[in-house]
């Protein structure tokens, strides 16, 4: 039968399960839908389950069960479908994933090369690519810095590159696997806003894993809240209220919410990568 999805879907996730070898049970058979130009922040503990959720959207964790389905391409069940998806669903990591000892422009470049065959990839690329990774990188703000070595930029540089080089895919989707987790907090909200600023200029579907609550109240549309590899909330922010936070991280009696309380001053101590520490981290 077929599904029955909104106008404004981008990706849909059918009964989509995924169990890891040594029977890791990592998401539940899970249906949800992602809309176009949509800003989502998946949150939850370590271990709940966001990258697994995150990756398996365009099948770089392959689901164990159910399906997943994309506007653009329909159902991904043949290795051509996933291809296609893949070039048009750009990845930003935490730690980059750029090739360090090339420049932020041939870093960028890479962004490209979905779209060109094996052995064209073998030899320069026209004048118009140059160009294209080019207002690329101006629009993160680093065209000066076209011709440095990726491993001479700051981790903040590092990351416009890294979302520059996912720019040049000219993507429908961005997927971002907590692109902000190695930044110090006012980096973070710079490389935040940009991405966001960036998806909201070009329409772009962003899914995007944090585990500062702060970050996504301030820049989600909307927020995906995990544990247990299920999802057990799916609202706007303003929706997220605390016993949501305690559902999502376990937690009865911290004051999540409060941005002028810290870890240290709640009477529970926090397991680190609580979202409190988090928020001690980014005031
Ligand atoms: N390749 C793998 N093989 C086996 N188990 C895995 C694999 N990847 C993840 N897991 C397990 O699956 C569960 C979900 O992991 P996942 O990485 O999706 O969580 P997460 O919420 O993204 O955590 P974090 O915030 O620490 O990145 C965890 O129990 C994890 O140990």
């Amino acid at each position: 039968m077929p599904s029955v999805h909104s106008l404004d879907m981008m990706l849909r996730i059918e009964d989509m399960g995924v169990t890891y070898p040594g029977n890791v049970l990592a998401l539940r058979p899970t249906t949800v839908e992602f809309h176009k130009g949509e800003f989502t922040v998946l949150l939850g503990l370590s271990g709940a389950g966001k990258s697994t959720l995150l990756r398996s959207l365009n099948h770089l964790v392959q689901p164990t069960t159910g399906t997943v389905i994309s506007a653009e391409f329909g159902t991904l069940k043949t290795s051509r479908t996933v291809r296609r998806h893949r070039c048009r669903t750009a990845m930003v990591f935490q730690h980059h994933q750029l090739i360090e000892r090339h420049t932020a422009l041939q870093n960028v470049l890479t962004g490209r090369l979905a779209y060109h065959s094996t052995w064209r990839s073998l030899f320069p690329l026209p004048r118009a690519e140059l160009e294209y990774a080019l207002r690329c990188l101006e629009r993160v703000g680093l065209g000066e810095k076209a011709l440095s070595r990726v491993d001479q930029l700051s981790g903040g540089q590092q990351q416009r590159v890294g979302i520059a080089r996912a720019l040049a895919q000219q993507p429908s989707m961005i997927l971002a696997d907590e692109p902000v987790a190695s930044l110090d907090p006012a980096t973070s909200e710079r490389v935040l806003t940009l991405l966001r600023d960036i998806c909201r200029e070009d329409g772009i579907t962003a899914v995007i894993s944090l585990h500062q609550l702060e970050y996504a109240r301030r820049f989600a549309d909307r927020i995906i809240g995990l544990a247990n590899a299920r999802i057990v909330f799916d609202a706007e922010p303003a929706k997220l209220e605390q016993h949501h936070l305690d559902e999502i991280y376990h937690s009865a009696s911290v004051a999540v919410s409060d941005p002028g309380k810290t870890a240290a001053q709640t009477s529970h101590p926090q397991p680190s990568n609580h979202p409190t520490k988090q928020l001690e981290i980014a005031q």
